[in-house]
């Protein structure tokens, strides 16, 4: 048994958009060419901003969506080519938690005929031990077998997501993708959700893949996390030594967007500002180079393929070496000898641009 237990190799998936003036259909490419493995039992954070292809990816790693180029291989074989005997295997191996727990449960089902639906549908058991699993599904994520006969509106979002949790775990999945699990929820919320999750796939041994846009979620919970900017995959690796040091100045904008706890309610100042480029027109050369700090006349026009930079480290950036190893972290604030070795590989870049190239930035500065 290899310890890859699902992988990604050269995935592109494309949407077709119209143009709001002219009804001209554009071509959108949400996911562009992203190859990933998925460790069996580790839990891997897919992270980036709203509309990278976050969400794209998850489906297409699921199949609840097909790519246009590009295959999906679990336990070694190409799911495009299940029988559908195996398809439905692969459904009960494989499940789904959505963002949104107020919106993807049906509000006219009890939550015990929720959590059992997956169970009929796989035919799972016979009916009273269909029940006796929705009462044991009930406790293991902290509720109680007697709210099996209340209905979704009864409970709040934290609940409700738990309960989405629960109808995930009824077939006994082997993976179980979370799109976003905790962002519709409180924030005091979030925490516990993820904690859950986290204490579930120990007890069960699951793989986990967690979608995220905000790394502070997933911070505590991930072993390995691949950050996603425009469709493409720009770093992965150990989240550990990922946090410590990012590779690629995006990663580095993400963390630097976290509140550092031992200060309390202070962040670092982000480095970039505005939206992300309309991915129907993505930038030609490096897709960050448009908002990156460090950007030289080769970003604008090579496009940076995903490299080993170090064990257990990819990142798609022709600078990489420069940047990350210059001891650059999100807590630079309270180091100022690293904030120091940032400002000068960020002076150097500066000084090999010309002012009309220069990317509107700004100093990587305490708030
Ligand atoms: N069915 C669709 N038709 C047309 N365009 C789509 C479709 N689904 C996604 N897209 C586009 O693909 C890109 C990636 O979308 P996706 O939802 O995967 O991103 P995301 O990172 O998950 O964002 P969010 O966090 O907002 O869900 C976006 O530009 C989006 O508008």
């Amino acid at each position: 048994m290899t310890d890859i237990i699902l992988s990604a190799q050269g995935l592109v998936r494309r949407f077709t958009a119209r143009k709001p003036l002219f009804g001209t259909p554009s071509v959108v490419q949400a996911v562009s060419d992203v190859t990933l493995d998925v460790r069996r039992g580790e839990t891997l954070a897919i992270v980036g901003e709203s509309g990278c292809g976050k969400s794209t990816l998850a489906r297409l790693l699921t199949r609840l969506l097909a790519p246009s180029e590009g295959a999906v291989v679990y336990d070694g074989r190409d799911i495009a080519s299940l029988s559908d005997t195996e398809m439905r295997t692969l459904r009960r191996d494989m499940q789904f938690i959505f963002q949104d727990p107020f919106s993807s449960l049906n509000p006219r089902m009890t939550v015990g005929a929720l959590i059992e639906e997956p169970l009929r549908i796989h035919r799972m058991g016979s009916a009273p031990e269909r029940r006796a699993k929705v009462a044991d599904l009930l406790r293991k994520v902290g509720l109680r077998p007697e709210h099996a006969d209340r209905f979704p509106h009864e409970f709040s979002g934290g609940q409700r997501q738990r309960i989405g949790i629960a109808r995930a775990l009824a077939t006994g999945p082997r993976i179980v993708v979370g799109d976003e699990p905790v962002s519709a929820l409180d924030v005091s919320i979030q925490a516990q959700v993820v904690n859950i999750l986290e204490d579930l796939k120990e007890e069960l041994g699951l793989t986990l893949v967690i979608i995220a846009h905000d790394l502070a979620v997933i911070r505590h919970i991930s072993d390995r996390v691949a950050v996603m900017y425009l469709g493409e995959i720009v770093e992965l690796g150990d989240a550990a030594a990922l946090f410590e040091k990012p590779a690629h100045p995006y990663t580095e904008t993400l963390l630097s967007a976290i509140p550092i706890p031992a200060t309390g309610a202070r962040k670092a100042r982000s480095l970039v500002d505005g939206d992300p480029p309309n991915p129907i027109s993505p930038p030609p050369g490096c897709r960050f180079h448009t908002r990156c700090p460090y950007a030289q006349a080769r970003c604008r026009s090579e496009r940076p393929g995903l490299r080993t930079l170090a064990p257990d480290r990819q990142v798609a950036c022709h600078f990489a070496e420069d940047l990350s190893l210059a001891g650059v972290d999100a807590t630079m604030a309270a180091r100022p000898a690293a904030a120091e070795r940032r400002f000068a590989v960020y002076s150097n870049a500066r000084a090999n641009m010309t002012g009309a190239e220069t990317n509107k930035t700004k100093l990587p500065t305490e708030e």
